[in-house]
């Protein structure tokens, strides 16, 4: 599946929002790919998840212990891709702003797989590695669906995009005047 076909699917499912949109890192973009808008379609994210299995399958050789998805974004695609790649998923979600792995427990060594949504300037993959690696497993790649770094992004481990799709994003402080005109509104989880 290349870039094209997964963009079909987001803008079939009403997916590729416009206006001005607060990202979790703090940047401000006029685009904002609303997954959930995908993930309600169970059909469609059979689809792209499927597709992102297989290309982590052919770049991550060996035995997967864990998919792991970083809540709310990854817990979906990484269920769904899991189901592709024969591994458990598992989730980190926040807690006091920080990712853990509250609900389960993984043995030291542990060799996972993180599967994400969105990434955007991989903070939030960043911060999934770390959590993951102080409780002692071994990160061997990360995958998102869409890359919206279009590769420009380094996470420390080869990260695997099923599409990469290059949207403009910037500083609260270098905001276009057309973008500041709109009010900001903010669809993602952190600090909530
Ligand atoms: O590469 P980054 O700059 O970290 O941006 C991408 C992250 O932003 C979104 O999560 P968000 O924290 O907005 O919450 P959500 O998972 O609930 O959508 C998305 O799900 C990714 O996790
Ligand atoms: O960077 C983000 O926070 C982000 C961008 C995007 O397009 N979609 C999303 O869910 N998060
Ligand atoms: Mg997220």
């Amino acid at each position: 599946m290349n870039t094209t076909e997964v963009l079909e699917i987001f803008r079939e499912a009403g997916a590729v929002l416009e206006g001005h949109f607060i990202l979790t890192s703090g940047l401000r973009s006029p685009i904002f790919l609303q997954k959930a808008r995908v993930f309600m379609h169970a059909d469609k994210t059979e689809k792209l998840c499927r597709a992102l299995a297989d290309k982590i399958r052919a770049e991550v050789p060996g035995k997967i212990d864990y998919v792991v998805g970083p809540a709310i974004g990854g817990l979906i695609p990484a269920y769904e891709t899991s189901r592709h790649l024969g591994a458990p998923a598992i989730w980190v979600e926040r807690e006091d702003g920080k990712f853990r792995l509250r609900r389960f427990e993984i043995e030291k060594g542990a060799r996972v797989v993180i599967v994400e949504d969105i990434v955007t300037t991989g903070l939030s993959i960043r911060e999934t590695i770390d959590c993951l690696r102080e409780i002692g497993a071994e990160v061997a790649a990360a995958a998102c669906i869409i890359d919206r770094s279009a590769g420009k992004t380094d996470v420390g481990v080869p990260l695997i995009a099923l599409a990469e799709y290059e949207v403009p994003a910037y500083p609260v402080d270098q905001l276009p005047p057309e973008l500041a005109a709109i009010p900001a509104v903010k669809p993602g989880s952190r600090n909530i």
